[in-house]
């Protein structure tokens, strides 16, 4: 027998079967289906499906001109889909626009400012423009910002501008808040003090979907992750997802005297180490790439054993993100060739 409040839930959601759709506990917090999206005849996005839990931190990763912004843009209503649906907080977020603008927070890749104008009074002016917004301070001190409220736009660093977009974006306290390249023009600390506050604002709900070209950052910050290239999701997941089956490579410094036949052939792919060193006092390292680092230690161990040589500086790494971006980047077409490609588009079509 449910209890009181749930049961009457249950007969106003029956009762009301739009508000049912629109639920917004229930329903991800983004939801994006088969979405294509052109420019003219290009088809910059290309059939890319995902969904952002309520909560979660997603970070949508890829090379320049991947179709990242774009499929941002859609989903902070924008831009109409070209074909397939997009949900936020269960609406449409182009055609209910207001409605999904006064739960969201949006940071463009670059904001607008007034460059006359001070952070305080940029703050201010944004709060006109929004009900319930937060206190002026308040949104500047959780942006470290408040020891600058007096200065002019025009006079901010880069990684300031930065902030001040944040500030923005966090004033109307969002349920979802979608950063583009959050922390570009940041220096390290600024960008740790950033993720920082990123952190904090999941902590306490927010959920937050994050483009960015650090790769660290998505490491260090995302729940999970997508790679985009050329217009496709290539892969997706946790971090441990996206890693797991990526290999690793086992490195140590060849024993003197020994000869690159000498080496052992381990069970990895094509068996043999590369060698890199070996003059100039640099000393000579052999390096295995191996999809599974167990059998290939065990064999490596034996055959040292053996021949009763020591593995000085033996280092297992297993793949990073950025191994894996390089490596999906190189599958679509390598990443200097698409820039190229991207820069020249760029140049003549916008
Ligand atoms: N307004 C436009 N007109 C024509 N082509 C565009 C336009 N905007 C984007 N494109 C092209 O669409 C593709 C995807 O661009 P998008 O900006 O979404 O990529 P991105 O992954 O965000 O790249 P970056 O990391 O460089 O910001 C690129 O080839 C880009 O040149």
């Amino acid at each position: 027998m449910p209890r009181a409040p749930e049961f009457l839930h249950s007969v106003f959601m029956r009762e009301n079967p739009t508000f049912r759709q629109k639920d917004r506990s229930t329903s991800p917090a983004v939801d994006v289906r088969e979405l294509q999206q052109f420019y003219g005849t290009y088809e910059a996005v290309r059939g890319v499906s995902f969904t952002v839990a309520r909560g979660e931190l997603f970070a949508l990763l890829g090379t320049n001109g991947a179709g990242k912004t774009t499929t941002l843009e859609v989903m902070e209503g924008y831009r109409a889909p070209g074909a397939g649906t997009v949900r936020v907080l269960g609406l449409d977020p182009y055609r209910d626009g207001p409605q999904v603008r006064r739960r969201i927070g949006v940071m463009l890749q670059e904001g607008g400012f007034f460059p006359e104008l001070t952070v305080r009074e940029t703050v201010d002016c944004w709060r006109g423009f929004i009900s319930g917004a937060r206190r002026t301070r308040e949104v500047l001190d959780q942006v470290d910002l408040a020891g600058r409220a007096g200065v002019r736009v025009g006079q901010l660093s880069g990684g300031e501008r930065r902030r001040l977009d944040l500030a923005l974006a966090v004033l109307n306290g969002p349920e979802l808040l979608f950063l583009d390249e959050p922390t570009t023009g940041m220096d390290p600390e600024a960008r740790r003090n950033t993720w920082r506050l990123v952190e904090e604002l999941r902590a306490n709900g927010t959920t937050v979907v994050l483009t960015t070209h650090y790769l660290e950052e998505a490491q260090q910050l995302a729940d999970r992750v997508a790679i985009m290239t050329r217009g496709r999701i290539a892969a997706a997941g946790t971090v441990a997802d996206v890693l797991s089956g990526r290999g690793a490579t086992i490195t140590f410094r060849v024993p003197a005297g020994l000869r690159a036949d000498d080496l052992p052939a381990l069970p990895a792919p094509g068996g043999a180490p590369a060698l890199t060193g070996g003059d100039q006092g640099v000393p000579r390292t052999a390096t295995y790439a191996v999809d599974r680092t167990g059998p290939a230690l065990a064999a490596l161990h034996r055959w040292a054993a053996g021949r009763d040589v020591e593995l000085d500086g033996i280092e297992v790494r297993t793949a990073s993100l950025e191994d894996v971006f390089l490596a999906l980047a190189e599958e679509g077409g390598t990443a200097r060739a698409e820039q190229t490609e991207q820069a020249g588009r760029k140049a003549g079509i916008r």
